[in-house]
């Protein structure tokens, strides 16, 4: 992305420049230097910096309560440019929210300070270790749990695993920080932190805690026990669409909001959290800010999972082969928003009843939130890491329909377009590009078993046994055949 943009009239954004910005952008009301930051992030994307950033600079422009700051971390070399950026503005940036109705933009600065840690590994410890560090949170993808989704396991032999387990002082990956920072908290007696996983990911907390035990097990079995005692895991559903930021975005906030922000966010003005009231070391009062507290996350994860991600996969994959880029263009073609509707309708009685909630109405606003124009969704981010998302979004559905004797028609129509995504053309004969961990093997078996989708559906480590079901393999094997025949739009509409 272009990050060079024609300050004429634009305010460089730092502390320094708040008070000279437009009337109309909110700006912090707090001091930011009386701040501590009782919580540390690891994954500063425009997801965190769109949603759970954006509770805690509410929580800070209205409460006194200053023991809430965010201190972000980032652990990929991907995360160097989120350093530069925010290092060259005071951790502050601009949230811009967009919808038909127009653009409001406001900087945002519950983030005081961020860490990159291939710059200074043992600081992250230090600060992760730091008796003021209370709720770790997390948004690392779903790929970035290293787990074996067949089976439920700890991807025990990932090379970042074998790495953290012999240079335990030196960690490069999220498990390796966070049980060297345990291990030090547990040395020092002071209390554990919770760690609350913002990912999406059907009992985020549970897997969170299943995945770093057996991590600190294998490393030090009674450190391992320590932390399955005291750490709190809640689980949490997080919603609120956030497009990756491009440079488009940028020009925008500098022509439209008079800002030079190097790393703008962009989302739309929707936004969600349920929370699990589990917290080891105390916590914000979140309910303050519009997070819904709860003892029991699981059926708000599944409405919104099953639904909502699970949509986006159908769209990702039928409007890349149809040829279309963004989401709301998709959601125009009448016949993918008719697919998107079956689909949902298929998932519905997978689901729990919610009191208060009216599925019929989630799920129109949720076409509704498709269809927003305004912000500019990309079908790749959608499509990304799909061999980690397809098991958590669709294939719990796909097993609930299937035991349920319901329809699994549209499920198995979003696996079949997913196959023939892999083989790397559009309709159109146009290259896709296939960004997975798992690439190679999808690929190369997506390319070379024609119309014959048994060679995908029997890598058990994402699809588990579901290739026995001989209903289920014919029906994605029909799909296939008329996705590789008449393409997504003539399958559609046969
Ligand atoms: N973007 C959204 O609309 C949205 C909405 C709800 C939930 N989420 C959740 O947030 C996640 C991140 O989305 P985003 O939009 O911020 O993406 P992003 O690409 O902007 O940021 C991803 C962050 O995750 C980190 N990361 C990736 N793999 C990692 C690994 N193996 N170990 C440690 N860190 C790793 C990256 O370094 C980066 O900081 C999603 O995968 C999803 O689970 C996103
Ligand atoms: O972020 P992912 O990769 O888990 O999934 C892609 C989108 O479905 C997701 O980011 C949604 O936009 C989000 O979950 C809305 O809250």
């Amino acid at each position: 992305m272009n990050s060079n943009i024609s300050t004429g009239s634009t305010i460089k954004l730092n502390e320094a420049s708040l008070s000279r910005l437009p009337n109309n952008i909110r700006v912090p009301n707090y001091d930011r230097h009386q701040i501590i930051n009782g919580i540390v992030h690891i994954g500063v994307g425009g997801f965190h910096r769109a949603h759970q950033a954006l509770y805690l600079d509410n929580y800070l422009q209205q409460s006194r309560d200053r023991e809430w700051g965010i201190c972000g971390v980032g652990l990929l070399e991907f995360d160097r440019r989120m350093r530069d950026a925010l290092h060259s503005q005071d951790c502050l940036y601009t949230l811009v929210e967009r919808s038909t109705e127009g653009d409001s933009a406001r900087v945002i600065g519950s983030i005081t300070r961020y860490l990159f840690a291939p710059d200074n590994r043992a600081c992250v410890i230090d600060v992760l270790a730091d008796p003021h560090c209370r709720i770790v949170t997390l948004t690392i993808t779903e790929a970035g749990y290293y787990y074996i989704e067949g089976s439920g396991e700890f991807d025990a032999n990932h090379p970042t695993i074998q790495h953290d387990l012999q240079h335990p002082h030196e960690p490069i990956g999220v498990y390796g920080f966070l049980t060297a920072a345990l291990d030090k908290r547990r040395q020092q007696g002071l209390q554990p932190f919770t760690v609350l996983s913002c990912d999406n990911l059907q009992g985020n907390g549970n897997i969170a805690r299943k995945m770093l035990t057996a991590f600190a097990q294998m490393q030090n079995p009674e450190l391992g026990k320590w932390m399955s005692d005291r750490v709190t895991f809640p689980n949490c559903m997080v919603d609120r669409i956030t497009p990756a930021t491009t440079a488009a975005d940028l020009k925008m906030v500098a022509e439209q909001f008079q800002i030079d922000d190097a790393f703008p966010v962009v989302a739309e003005p929707f936004l969600q959290w349920v929370v699990e009231d589990n917290f080891c070391a105390g916590r914000p009062d979140l309910e303050s800010v519009g997070v819904q507290m709860t003892d029991d996350v699981h059926p708000y994860e599944m409405m919104k999972i099953r639904l909502l991600n699970a949509s986006h996969l159908l769209i990702g994959y039928l409007g890349t082969l149809a040829g279309y880029t963004y989401v709301h263009e998709v959601m125009a073609d009448p016949a993918i928003r008719q697919a998107v509707d079956r689909l949902m309708a298929e998932v519905t009685p997978t689901l729990q009843p919610l009191p208060g909630i009216d599925l019929d109405d989630y799920k129109q606003t949720l076409i509704q939130r498709f269809a927003n124009p305004k912000i500019q969704d990309r079908l790749p981010r959608l499509c990304l890491n799909s061999a980690a998302k397809m098991p958590k979004f669709i294939l719990g559905s796909l097993r609930d329909a299937l035991r349920q004797d319901g329809a699994i028609d549209y499920l198995s129509l979003t696996i079949a377009a997913w196959f023939r995504y892999l083989k790397g053309q559009d309709d159109r004969g146009n290259p896709i590009e296939i960004d997975d961990p798992m690439a190679d093997i999808l690929t190369q078996r997506a390319r070379s078993s024609g119309s014959d989708p048994r060679p995908l559906l029997s890598l058990a480590e994402i699809f588990g046994d579901l290739s026995r079901s001989s209903r289920f393999v014919e029906t994605v094997s029909k799909h296939l055949h008329n996705l590789d025949e008449f393409g997504a739009k003539g399958t559609l509409a046969r």
